[in-house]
This record gives structure tokens, C-alpha cells and sequence, in this order.
């Protein structure tokens, strides 16, 4: 397994938060594999991606394991994580201007990892970013290289962001909310920009990973191999994306899917009455309890458990789980 995150679970410094910021997280992604990570904000999905890059808050606390190919990034040695960071993830996040220095031009944003962490030569780093940059998608490339980010489109920007997320050839890619800035034709333009490259990686043998988060549950579900659904820290559902859609186990992401405007038909969004809990609300129990209307008087002491869907039960990534008491009564019942 490319990346394979067991138990984890992420607490701040005692008196920080009444709630652990990550709560037994487990969650796996393989080589080829498109996984969604989904729920609203502040559910933990960028906390998560982070501490694949062990990039944790000041003084947090990590226990569980981040695997990736097998090593524990959590055990890893300075070296060997700024290598872990340099050459096997790559993060693309949702502003591209924000991750480029306004003044300098678009070719240093991608010459400077190539000579950095490849160890090329500057004239080599110039013809290999050139060819990276058409492999995205943008014609003339020289010329872009000698523009600076305003001078480019929002679209555009996040092609360069790719091609300099892909120009180390990471293992993984950890795309969050890469393309939650962008306008609805261009965001399929970049979707289906991050399908090909994955596809391409795919037939070259060297298949790549990637964990694309959004809080866009039906985004996810139609560019997604498998989703992971978030809530308060926990994962609360796992399924292969078309089943999440068609048959949401979890009341959570019902609610997420019933409140998208993405849904492309007539229906009237309908927004998950109240609010997340935040940091510094204790939970106990179903930590969805306050706002799920199938609630009943025993999930107010339920310690979420995942449970098992379909198939032989084992709550593999083929088959899913979910983490609801309900779910729980019907599967005891029927076993
Ligand atoms: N450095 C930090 N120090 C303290 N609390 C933090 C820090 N980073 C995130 N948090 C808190 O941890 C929780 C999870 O945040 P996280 O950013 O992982 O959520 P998210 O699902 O990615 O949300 P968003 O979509 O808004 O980015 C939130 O309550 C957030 O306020």
C-alpha cells in the first residue's frame, strides 16, 4: 500500500482543545488510486494530509502510524524526511498564487526544484521545466516561463502548481482543494488534466497516488475511485465513490450529499441543520449526535465504531464501512 495511515490520532498541548484534532484515523491509498477525502470544515481533512508531510502544529501530539511504501514517516530521520517531503509527496493546495513569490518569474517557481532536488543543471532545469509545463497543457511555454504569476489566469496557475508538483516524480500527491478556486470549466479542465497525468503515470508503470480533498462530496464521488467522509476528526464512512453516491450509509453524508448545489438537478439544496463541533467542544458519544435527525437516546453514549458494509463483512476498501450505531444494530441483527 502506497499510503496507509493506521489509528492515528493528533492532540494539541494539554488545555489547547477538548477534543484530539485527529481521532483514529485510518485510511489508505494505493499506487493508480484516486481517493477522496470529504466532509466541511475544520473536519480534520487537511490535518490529515499534513501529517503524511509530519507538518504538525507546534508542540501536537501524534500517535498511530503514517506509512508510506511501508516506513513510518512519524519515525523518519531529518534527512530522511526532507527527502520524504521533497521527493516522494507533493502537496497542491487551493491557491496557486499564494504558494508562488508574486515578483519572481514562472520558470524559477519550476527551475528551483530542479536543480535543488534533482541536482540538474540550470540549462537542463530550463528545457526540462519548458517540457513540464507543455505536459500541463500551456502553449507557449517559453514565454510563460518568462512571465510572472499575475500576468496568468487562476486555471492556468494551478498548471503551473501541477507541473511543479510532478516535477520531482512523487509517489503521491496530496491535492487539497486544488481545484475549489476555480471556475466550473476550468475545474473539470484541471480534473481531467490530473486524470490523464494519472493515467499516463499508470501505463508508464509507475503509478502514482493521489488524496484529493474537497468538501465537495459529489465532486469527489464522480472524480474518485474510493471517498473517505470526515466529521470532527473521524473518518465517519468509507466506500468506493459510486456506491457513497448512490447509497450514503452515514446520515453525515446524506446531509453532505442532500445540502450540495452540485448535484445537477432540481432539487433544493438542503443545508445539515446546526454547526460542526469545534476544538474546544468535548465529545461524547456519536460526535454527529446533535445534528443527525435518525438520532436516539443510546448514540449519546455509542463509541463510534466502523461497521463493516456488504460483501464479506471485513470492511475492506472494496465493500466500506461506516461509523453509525444504527448501522451497527442492523448488522448484529442480521449476523
Ligand atoms: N495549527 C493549528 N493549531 C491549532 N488548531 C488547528 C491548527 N490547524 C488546524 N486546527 C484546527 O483543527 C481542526 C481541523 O482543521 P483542518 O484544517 O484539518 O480541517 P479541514 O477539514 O481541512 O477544514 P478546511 O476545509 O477549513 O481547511 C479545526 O478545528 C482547526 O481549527
Amino acid at each position: 500500500m502506497l499510503l496507509d495511515i493506521e489509528d492515528l490520532t493528533i492532540e494539541l498541548p494539554a488545555g489547547a482543545a477538548a477534543r484530539p484534532m485527529l481521532a483514529e484515523v485510518s485510511l489508505r491509498v494505493g499506487r493508480g488510486e484516486v481517493v477522496g477525502l470529504v466532509g466541511e470544515s475544520g473536519s480534520g481533512k487537511s490535518t490529515t494530509a499534513r501529517a503524511v508531510l509530519r507538518m504538525l502544529p507546534e508542540g501536537a501530539r501524534a500517535s498511530g502510524s503514517v506509512r508510506v511504501d511501508g516506513e513510518d514517516v512519524l519515525a523518519m530521520d531529518p534527512a530522511r524526511l526532507r527527502r520524504h517531503r521533497s521527493r516522494t509527496v507533493s502537496m497542491i493546495f487551493q491557491d496557486p498564487r499564494s504558494a508562488m513569490n508574486p515578483v519572481r518569474r514562472i520558470g524559477d517557481f519550476l527551475t528551483d526544484p530542479l536543480t535543488r532536488v534533482l541536482g540538474l543543471s540550470r540549462r537542463d532545469a530550463v528545457v526540462k521545466a519548458a517540457e513540464l509545463l507543455a505536459s500541463v497543457g500551456l502553449s507557449d511555454p517559453e514565454r510563460r516561463m518568462r512571465q510572472r504569476p499575475h500576468e496568468l489566469s487562476g486555471g492556468m496557475l494551478q498548471r503551473v502548481v501541477i507541473a511543479a508538483a510532478l516535477s520531482t516524480d512523487p509517489d503521491l500527491l496530496l491535492a487539497d482543494e486544488a481545484t475549489s478556486a476555480l471556475d466550473a470549466t476550468t475545474q473539470a479542465e484541471v480534473l481531467a488534466l490530473l486524470r490523464s497525468i494519472q493515467e499516463e503515470r499508470r501505463r508508464a508503470g509507475s503509478g502514482i497516488g493521489t488524496l484529493f480533498i474537497t468538501h465537495d462530496l459529489p465532486l469527489a464521488a464522480a472524480y474518485c475511485d474510493r471517498v473517505y467522509v470526515m466529521y470532527a476528526g473521524r473518518v465517519v464512512e468509507q466506500q468506493p465513490a459510486r456506491g457513497l453516491f448512490a447509497d450514503p450509509k452515514h446520515p453525515y453524508t446524506r446531509g453532505l450529499l442532500e445540502c450540495s448545489p452540485s448535484l445537477g438537478d432540481d432539487r433544493e439544496p438542503r443545508p445539515i441543520p446546526g454547526r460542526p463541533p469545534s476544538l474546544s467542544d468535548a465529545l461524547t458519544g456519536c460526535p454527529f449526535l446533535p445534528r443527525c435527525a435518525r438520532a436516539e437516546a443510546e448514540c449519546e453514549t455509542w463509541a463510534p465504531v466502523a461497521v463493516p458494509l456488504g460483501g464479506d463483512g471485513d470492511g475492506s476498501e472494496r465493500y466500506g464501512f461506516a461509523a453509525c450505531r444504527r448501522l451497527e444494530l442492523v448488522s448484529r441483527s442480521s449476523a
